[in-house]
């Protein structure tokens, strides 16, 4: 009965009630650092996705939500400039991506992938470093300032006892931070993460949400694609959601991310327990009938 009630409640509310306890929904967001325009793409043929009109604009946390396979990493790549769209066209700020050096975007857009083992064993402190390289000249040595990025980098993601260790020969959900880190050193304004909590884990999913959060509250911009719908209503300021190749839904978390759209995008029903934030929720699944 509470849970019913909780759906009711969460019915009744008015879309966007209780965003003003949170500074980054409460936040107006700045200009469009990444669009994508009609955008279409296909492997081999096969199309994934289709007329994806899509913004990343600045301060915003933008959480993509998606059943398997339906296109999220895909996505992300197409926004870093890592796949060229077939129809449409991706911008970061205003200027098609592709016209934009390697170096440029890397300036602008850090990405943390799903996975990533390096073909040698660098230390943590080293594959946090790489994220300096887009500052550097061709051949440029690590300044001051460089290692005191890295350093504060580390110690923000809490990760200084692994500092030393060889990356090869950490666990994956450590190796997800050191790249959370290593985007984090970049700098780059923008960080594009492909999953980024399903390594970690439940204390280091919501300390790494609340980074996002405090990190967007300085004006850093995110987009993550998740497969925990309470994440992205704990740490979005917009969620989208992907499926049949399109962008079926997008808009504020509480107006988005409802058991009807859970229903849809992964064919299970379940009923939502409403935090006293009145802002989030837990979904729990519906006992078969
Ligand atoms: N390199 C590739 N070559 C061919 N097909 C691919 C390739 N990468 C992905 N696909 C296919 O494209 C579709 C979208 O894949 P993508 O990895 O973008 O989905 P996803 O939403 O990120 O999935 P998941 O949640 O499982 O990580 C899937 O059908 C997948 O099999």
């Amino acid at each position: 009965m509470a849970a019913r009630a909780g759906i009711d409640a969460i019915a009744a509310a008015p879309v966007g009630a209780g965003l003003q306890a949170f500074a980054p929904d409460a936040r107006p967001v700045g200009p469009a650092l990444v669009s994508l325009r009609g955008v279409g793409f296909g492997y081999g043929g096969r199309r994934v996705l289709d007329g994806i009109d899509l913004e990343l604009r600045r301060g915003e946390v933008l959480a993509l939500l998606g059943a398997n396979g339906s296109g999220k990493s895909t996505l992300l790549r197409l926004m870093l400039g890592a796949r060229r769209a077939e129809t449409g066209s991706v911008l970061l700020l205003g200027r098609r991506i592709h016209d934009w050096s390697q170096g440029e975007i890397a300036r602008r857009l850090a990405y943390v992938p799903q996975s990533h083992v390096p073909p040698f064993p660098y230390t943590v402190a080293d594959i946090v470093a790489l994220g300096r390289l887009p500052w550097r000249g061709r051949f440029g040595a690590a300044g001051v300032d460089d290692r005191r990025i890295v350093a504060a980098a580390i110690e923000r993601l809490g990760i200084g006892h692994l500092a030393a260790r060889r990356y090869t020969e950490i666990s994956g959900g450590e190796r997800q931070l050191a790249l959370i880190a290593r985007a984090i050193a970049q700098q780059a304004g923008a960080i594009v993460m492909d999953e980024p909590a399903t390594a970690l884990d439940y204390g280091h999913q919501w300390r790494m949400l609340d980074l996002v959060r405090e990190f967007a509250a300085e004006g850093h911009s995110f987009v993550m694609s998740t497969h925990t719908p309470e994440h992205a209503l704990h740490a979005a300021t917009r969620v989208a959601l992907l499926a049949g190749g399109r962008i079926v839904a997008d808009g504020a978390p509480r107006a988005v991310v409802t058991p009807e759209a859970i229903e849809r995008l992964y064919g299970i029903r379940v009923e939502a327990v409403e935090a006293p934030d009145r802002r989030r929720a837990a979904f729990f699944p519906l006992a078969a009938q």
